[in-house]
């Protein structure tokens, strides 16, 4: 079994000119120790685990790494008393808050027979940008291993007066822990950071499955913004100058005592733009969007576990809530209202919650709890500004003699932006032709 620790460059952080993260790995599948290792095979591609953020003292974490390697190799040891001796293991060693994490990863790692994993300890904290203490940790711990041969970096730590010697890139270090056999290593190339280049290009879609393995992420390219949504300016301002607000208000959110979360209900028929709003918020915000899938989630646990695995800056989108609710069942989904409620939800910052229907009828009242959705946005059919936003969209027209009758029609009929859209899009070389063929189809909608 080998541990990879590896030192990469980390675009995502601002302090400093080198942030780091640290990969903790097996390159040896847990069930068959002493089997041999695919050496071309990058740990970096396998079952990654972000740690969560530390608030606990130093000492707590080397525990958990001792902790970790016992339990690993009791894993190796005995598979069938596994459950047992991780619930064990877990009770003396890790930190309380964190014992559910580490039980449901092992257990996932276990499952999957032919696993491989990394940790990811990340330098500095992405909410509170303070250095985390695991990573501290575990630099000090390399600091006494390293081959004092070397020529290398020393660190003088501020207000500490301590020297932190630390490993030198693509250095490796040979430990052993209990018997077993570790390798840490620090590099700077990074796959890693190739990843994070192409997580900034672009508004992505990450879907989770219930084993909180991201199981498929989808870079959308979907530009909608507020400039293009077709909504009444009204609501539009509404919805952006409370999106100003949330994203501002850190230090707020914190003086009332309140997790920094926002919670909107989204209404309105199919093509009223309801995903497409959401596509606009994330762009407007540069969030990514979570799409949750919670139809085997069986425990507390695991929805907690889901939940927190979602980083700061997410949109959680929970689509067509009244029949997913349906799928779900009455459990899970008081279990994420709890979570939605309770203490946990002060777990992790800058998170959206969007629920989304096509009738707010269909929904249950706990979710129209005053106080559960912060805001309740309905997106409805076509109105005479939307048409007119549309045009321009479409057209690029700002007027034309054929609007005022597109606006007496709208005003009689049931019409949404996605089938206005779709009839301007028919004829878009020519503005009166498409006009025109929008009042046929209109006018038709009149008579049924
Ligand atoms: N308000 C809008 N502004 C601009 N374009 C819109 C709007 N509503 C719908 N559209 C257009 O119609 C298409 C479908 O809309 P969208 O998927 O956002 O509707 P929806 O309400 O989410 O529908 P569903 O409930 O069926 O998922 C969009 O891709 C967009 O091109």
């Amino acid at each position: 079994m080998a541990f990879f620790y590896m030192k990469m460059m980390n675009s995502e952080c601002t302090h400093g000119s080198n942030p780091s993260r640290l990969f903790l790995g097996t390159s040896t599948p847990l069930n068959s120790l002493g089997s041999n290792p695919n050496p071309n095979r990058s740990p970096i591609n396998k079952n990654r685990v972000q740690i969560p953020h530390a608030s606990h003292r130093a000492s707590s974490y080397v525990a958990s790494f001792a902790a970790f390697a016992m339990l690993t190799r009791s894993v190796a040891n005995d598979v069938l008393t596994v459950g047992k001796e991780l619930r064990t293991l877990a009770d003396e060693f890790i930190p309380r808050e964190y014992q559910d994490y580490y039980i449901h990863e092992m257990k996932k790692i276990i499952r999957n027979k032919d696993s491989e994993f990394i940790i990811v300890i990340d330098e500095y904290q992405a909410q509170s940008n303070t250095t985390d203490e695991m990573y501290q940790a575990v630099e000090t711990y390399l600091g006494t291993k390293v081959n004092e041969s070397c020529i290398r970096k020393v660190n003088v730590c501020k207000n500490k007066e301590t020297l932190a010697i630390t490993m030198n890139e693509d250095e490796e270090i040979i430990d052993e822990y209990d018997g077993i056999q570790v390798k840490w290593r620090s590099t700077t190339k990074t796959e890693r950071s190739d990843e994070i280049k192409a997580e900034e290009s672009g508004l992505k879609l990450h879907m989770i499955d219930a084993d909180y393995h991201e199981s498929k992420t989808v870079i959308i390219d979907n530009p909608m913004t507020f400039k293009t949504l077709a909504i009444e300016p009204e609501l539009k301002k509404m919805i952006m100058e409370d999106l100003n607000n949330f994203k501002d208000g850190k230090e707020y959110y914190r003086r009332i005592g309140k997790a920094w979360k926002r919670g909107y209900l989204v209404y309105g028929s199919s093509g009223t733009g309801k995903s497409s709003l959401i596509a606009c918020m994330a762009n407007y915000l540069n969030y990514n969007i979570y799409d949750i899938d919670l139809t085997d989630v069986d425990s507390d646990s695991q929805l907690k576990n889901i939940l927190l695995e979602m980083p700061s800056k997410s949109i959680l989108v929970f689509e067509d809530f009244d029949q997913l609710k349906n799928q779900i069942g009455e459990k899970t989904c008081s279990r994420l209202f709890n979570f939605m409620d309770g203490i946990w939800s002060c777990c992790g910052e800058e998170r959206i919650f969007i629920f989304t229907t096509k009738s707010i009828n269909a929904l249950d009242p706990t979710l129209l709890r005053p106080g559960r959705m912060d805001m309740h946005i309905h997106m409805s059919y076509c109105t005479f500004s939307a048409f007119k936003q549309l045009a321009f969209n479409y057209l690029e027209l700002e007027d034309h003699r054929l609007f005022k009758r597109v606006e007496e029609l709208l005003q009689s009929v049931n019409a949404t932006p996605a089938e206005v859209a779709g009839e301007l899009m028919k004829y878009k070389k020519d503005v009166t032709m498409s006009l025109e063929k929008l009042i046929a189809y209109l006018e038709k909608k009149t008579r049924l």
